[in-house]
């Protein structure tokens, strides 16, 4: 089932032109953009130049409600060079090859532009950057480089947004995720919402490793998801270096690109279509295993879950064994974080029994610090814990859980509008709420709970 993956307006339909203080010509957009959390795991490439994978991949977009990336772009001939803030930093653009090709990427398929005084830019000189340049300026909702795919919703907003100044012309259907694709990987999945496969295509030039959507974000409304941040730490491997290491390596992710991930993908898409959970969630947690296992595989092994992520699986084990079906799935990405999928009838329960195995750490005042979602910690209050699951008295694991995410599957980047813009439209610099990096840094408790 291929669902359409049609854009709502024509690239750049919704761009703003405008002038700065100094009288000088802009085009603006903001975008924010959603996480995605593979089941069928991207590890390894083929080509690390193009960002080419060794296998499919395939992921459940999660709600930008609740985790995204947020980025304003302003292009302008006033300013002298392309330069990008992130979080409130500035970051240096000539050191990022990969902000720089997702730049030559959009620029080399911009289309002509018409200003608010209507003289019209021709797609050449508003592609030169010698001529124009860009001004970007993003947050993150929630941490940066701790395995919770910060670079997944960045780049893919980044490609976004680009796309609507520049009034990108898709040469075919799903190119703008391969532009995504060569930010970082997992990105080319966060231009959809819903259950999106990247494939990973065989041509040498990468044009036909791009990602589509397989279901659209309301096709499983009974899809649930809690994610338990363990650490919210940078990571001692990036996922490019492990990959690396990993293909150089380790004879199991051969096995795993040759022999197991094709009959998997086919698997988890029937199951998804299906809204089949056992079988969703056996092949989740089958997978995130072996990934984690080509990791230890790797030589050197690498180390991304820790104590509390293997207690974690243990405890979603246990859950669904008491069920007597599986009903609560868990993935890792590249950290010690869990991701936990289940379906509304066992989210409140599920929350329960992490809730009480993992009560919140000391520093944080109340559960409401601790839970994202008010409504999701109400419903654990009132479902309590199953029979038999309760953690015995002594056996609690008091602040090994960070912060929890209650979410659900959403949609894909969305356009802001101009007032919630990163950038001040008088100086083409990042907007006091952007410096102050709070436009998007998610909920008090949530700031409190991973400070
Ligand atoms: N909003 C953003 N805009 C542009 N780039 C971003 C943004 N957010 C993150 N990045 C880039 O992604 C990098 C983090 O990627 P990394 O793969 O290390 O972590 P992660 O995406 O959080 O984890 P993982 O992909 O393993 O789940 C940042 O250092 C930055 O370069
Ligand atoms: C474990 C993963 O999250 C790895 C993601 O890797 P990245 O997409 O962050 O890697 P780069 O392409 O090098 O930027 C699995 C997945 O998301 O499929």
């Amino acid at each position: 089932m291929a669902a359409s993956t049609a854009a709502a307006a024509p690239l750049g339909a919704t761009s703003t032109t405008g002038t700065l203080a100094s009288g000088e010509p802009f085009v603006t957009a903001t975008f924010s953009a959603p996480t995605n959390i593979a089941v069928i795991k991207y590890w390894g490439k083929r080509d690390v130049k193009l960002n080419l994978p060794i296998n499919s991949s395939v992921s459940v977009t999660l709600n930008q409600d609740d985790l995204r990336a947020m980025t304003s772009v302003m292009i302008s001939p006033a300013f002298e060079k392309d330069r990008l803030w992130l979080n409130g930093e500035e970051e240096d653009v000539s050191k990022s090859k990969r902000i720089q090709t997702v730049l030559a990427g959009i620029r080399a398929i911009a289309t002509d532009r018409t200003l608010a005084d209507g003289t019209v830019v021709p797609a050449a000189e508003l592609a030169d950057p010698s001529k124009w340049r860009a001004h970007i300026v993003s947050a993150n909702s929630f941490p940066t480089a701790a395995g919770l795919a910060s670079s997944a919703a960045g780049y893919a907003c980044l490609t976004r947004v680009l796309a609507e100044v520049y009034g990108a012309a898709e040469p075919t259907p799903n190119a703008l995720t391969a532009i995504a694709r060569q930010g970082s990987g997992s990105a080319s999945r966060s231009l959809y919402g819903g259950f999106v496969r990247w494939n990973m295509g065989a041509a040498a030039d990468g044009s036909d490793s791009f990602a589509e959507q397989v279901a659209t974000a309301d096709h499983w409304p009974d899809l649930e998801v809690i994610v338990c941040v363990v650490s919210a730490d940078k990571k001692e491997t990036g996922s490019t270096a492990g990959m690396t290491t990993s293909v150089e390596t380790s004879e199991l992710l051969a096995h795993r690109a040759a022999a197991v991930v094709e009959p998997r993908l086919s698997a988890i898409e029937a199951a998804y279509t299906a809204r089949d959970f056992p079988t969703f969630g056996a092949i989740t947690m089958r997978d995130s295993n072996q990934f984690h296992a080509c990791c230890l595989d790797t030589f050197p092994p690498i180390f991304y879950m820790n104590d509390v992520s293997k207690r974690l699986i243990a405890l979603v084990h246990r859950f669904n064994a008491k069920h007597g079906s599986i009903v609560a799935a868990y993935t890792f990405d590249a950290g010690p974080n869990a991701v936990i999928y289940t379906t509304k009838a066992h989210t409140a329960a599920l929350l329960a029994t992490v809730m009480a195995h993992f009560p919140r750490p000391a520093a944080l005042a109340s559960d409401a610090e601790y839970v994202s979602s008010a409504p999701a910690l109400e419903a654990a209050k009132a479902a309590g814990v199953p029979a038999g699951l309760e953690c015995p008295s002594g056996d609690e694991d008091v602040g090994a859980v960070r912060y929890i995410y209650k979410t659900t599957p959403g949609d894909g980047p969305r356009r802001l509008d101009d007032s919630a813009s990163l950038v001040d439209s008088a100086t083409g610099t990042p907007a006091a709420s952007a410096a102050a990096g709070a436009a998007t840094a998610g909920s008090a408790g949530m700031a409190a709970a991973l400070a």
